[in-house]
This record gives C-alpha cells, structure tokens and sequence, in this order.
C-alpha cells in the first residue's frame, strides 16, 4: 500500500462521499463513560446510573467511548507495538499470510467497501480458534482457522491476549446493555457459547489524496458490538444520528470507543441503531486502528427479542441467520461486485 506513489482511480470515492473540510472536530459529542462502578459491588446507585448513561448514548448516537475499562495499559501499548511491527515488514512477508476465500483470516490490502478501494491495510484474526461452521461441511470452508506470521514473533501471544481481555469486557457491555433495555442481564449470552468474534489490525499508510479516499468508506458493523482502539493519530467519523453531520472522534489515551452493530439494532426492535461511520487518511501520518467485532454463534437466527415486542409496538424487522450474513459479507470484501452488499435495511418490515 505505502509503496503505491499515486492514487489509483480505484481508491477515488464519489463526490458526495469524499471527506470534506466541514467534519465536525468532536468537542463534546460522543459520550465519554466511565466503567469504575462495574468494580463496585452491586447493585449501586453508581452502576444504575452507568446503565442509563449507556442506554442513552446508544439510543442518541449508537456510538460511545468508555475509560477504565479494566484492559492494562500496557497490553494496549504491546498491541500497537506489535501492529506497528507487522504492518512494517516488506509485502512479500505479509503475503506469506495473505487471507484468501479458503482462509479468510490474515493478511489483505485490496478490500472493498461499498465497491470502493479502502486506503488500508488489515490483518484479521479470530478470537476462537478454530471456528467451525458446521452448516458448511468441513471442506476448508467450514473450519476458519488463523493464519499466524512468523514476525514479529510475539504476535500470536500478545493479540491472544488482548483478545480475552476484550472479550471480557464485551460481556459487561453486554449486560449493561440488556439491562438498559429492561431485560434481564444475561439475556443474550447464550447466543455468544460458540462466537464468531473477530479482530482486525488496521493499519492505514500516509495517503497522497486524503480528500480523494477513504481508510474505510462508510459502512455500519454487522455484528452485535464493536470495541474499537485506535492509537493519537484520530480520522474515525461518526454519523451523528440529529442531522446527519460527520463528527470526527478525538482520541482519548488507552480508552476505546464502542458501537452498535447490526445484530444489537434488530435485538433491541430498532431501539438502538447501528450507525454509519467511516475511517478518513491523511498525507502526513500513518494511523493504526484495532475493532473487536463481538459476534454470536453462526447457527443463531438473529430477531427482535419478544420482550420488546406486543401489540403496541410490533417486530420491526424479519428474522436472518447471522452465519449467512456473516458469510456474504467476507466474500464480497474479495471481489469488486457489480452489486450492493447485503444489509440490515434488507430485513426490514414495511407496515
Ligand atoms: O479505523 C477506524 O477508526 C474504524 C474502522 C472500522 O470502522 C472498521 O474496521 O469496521
Ligand atoms: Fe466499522
């Protein structure tokens, strides 16, 4: 990517989604919460507030950052070193563990959104190791496994272990967001026994046209959760759901920035909605990135969950499988598709 001297047409975004000079610098959008209550025991009036705090910046923005969170410091300072030593190595040894349609985990440069170029570069990785689709047949496309470089050597270990960490920190979301609701904490744990997480390594290089690409075009995240870090760089705008504005995330050292995804959006009846955002690149600095997609069991058919559902206010979307979905999606990053890609707007009911 960074040996590219000029910009490719295909990187070039249509006018009305080029990144403009009007993207407003976040001052105090975004709603920064803090996690300490959930070290205290509960219930207290502090963790009580925490849920309505969540409950509310889901509804107004689909969109929130969260400090103290529990994850170390220095685990987050390790993952970028470690991103940073990937994404460093020349292009032949990161091919050596490119993804391809047998093995979607590893290394890509060439992905698509919305059947534009994105100015980046990925490596991707899941959190459970192997992930079997059983629907699938264990013909290679059935048993996703991870495709592990050789350098830097401590790879491996230091994204596994910010994997657990994370992961334990999507279940207190999780609950925190059940609750916001008015469900029960663990209402939807269960679907979460044989997961489908996965990781992504952003790395976006210097862009010579930053007003002419996109790191990432706009899309909204198919899964149930998105926990975001991202190094002191900043180029993640967020649709801001009043107007419509772009508004760009100011970094916040060793927080992370949480998003509703597609699952949680049809879960919580439309309640909740996954939001648009996207990744801009600058000619000046890289930038480095790392979303953790909380993502349930293939088999799980994904549905407005029938607490929220009665006569007043009916379902607002069909059922889908969220394997499917899930599998639709990673084979239209490989090709440049003459059609849209499957989204949520898809299982809508009109009434
Ligand atoms: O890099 C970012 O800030 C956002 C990345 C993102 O939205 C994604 O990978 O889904
Ligand atoms: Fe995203």
């Amino acid at each position: 990517m960074s040996q590219m001297g000029e910009v490719d047409p295909a990187f070039v975004q249509a006018e009305e989604h080029r990144p403009t000079s009007f993207t407003i610098r976040d001052t105090q959008g975004i709603p920064v919460i803090d996690l300490a209550p959930l070290t205290h025991p509960k219930p207290s009036p502090a963790f009580a507030q925490l849920v309505s705090q969540v409950g509310d910046a889901c509804r107004d923005w689909g969109f929130f950052r969260v400090v103290n969170h529990g994850v170390p410091s220095r685990l987050l300072h390790r993952l970028l070193t470690v991103s940073n030593k990937f994404f460093a190595l020349p292009l032949d040894e990161k091919r050596k563990v490119v993804r391809d349609e047998a093995k979607p985990f590893g290394y890509y440069d060439t992905e698509h959104t919305k059947n534009v170029r994105d100015w980046k570069e990925v490596f991707d990785f899941a959190t459970i190791n192997p992930v079997v689709n059983s629907d699938l047949g264990s013909d290679g496309f059935g048993i996703l496994k991870n495709n592990w470089p050789q350098h830097p050597p401590e790879m491996k270990e230091v994204c596994e272990e910010y994997a657990r960490e994370v992961e334990r920190l999507c279940y207190k979301l999780l609950e925190i967001i059940s609750l916001s609701l008015g469900l029960v904490g663990n209402r939807f744990d269960e679907h979460f026994k044989d997961q489908t997480n996965f990781i992504r390594l952003n790395h976006y290089p210097p862009c010579p046209a930053p007003e002419l690409a996109l790191g990432v075009g706009r899309h909204k995240d198919p899964a149930a959760l998105t926990v975001l870090y991202q190094d002191d760089v900043g180029g993640l705008d967020v649709k801001r759901k009043i107007d419509g504005e772009w508004i760009r995330v100011k970094p916040i050292p060793d927080s992370f920035i949480v998003n509703v995804g597609d699952i949680i959006q049809v879960w919580s009846n439309g309640k909740y909605e996954s939001v648009e955002h996207r990744a801009v690149v600058n000619s000046e600095r890289e930038r480095f990135s790392v979303p953790f997609f909380f993502a349930p069991g293939f088999k799980l058919m994904v549905k407005p969950v029938e607490e929220l559902i009665d006569v007043h206010s009916q379902a607002k979307y069909k059922q889908y499988s969220w394997g499917e979905f899930f599998m639709s999606r990673k084979d239209s990053n490989y090709k440049k598709l003459g059609v849209a890609n499957r989204q949520i707007s898809d299982f809508e009911i009109h009434v």
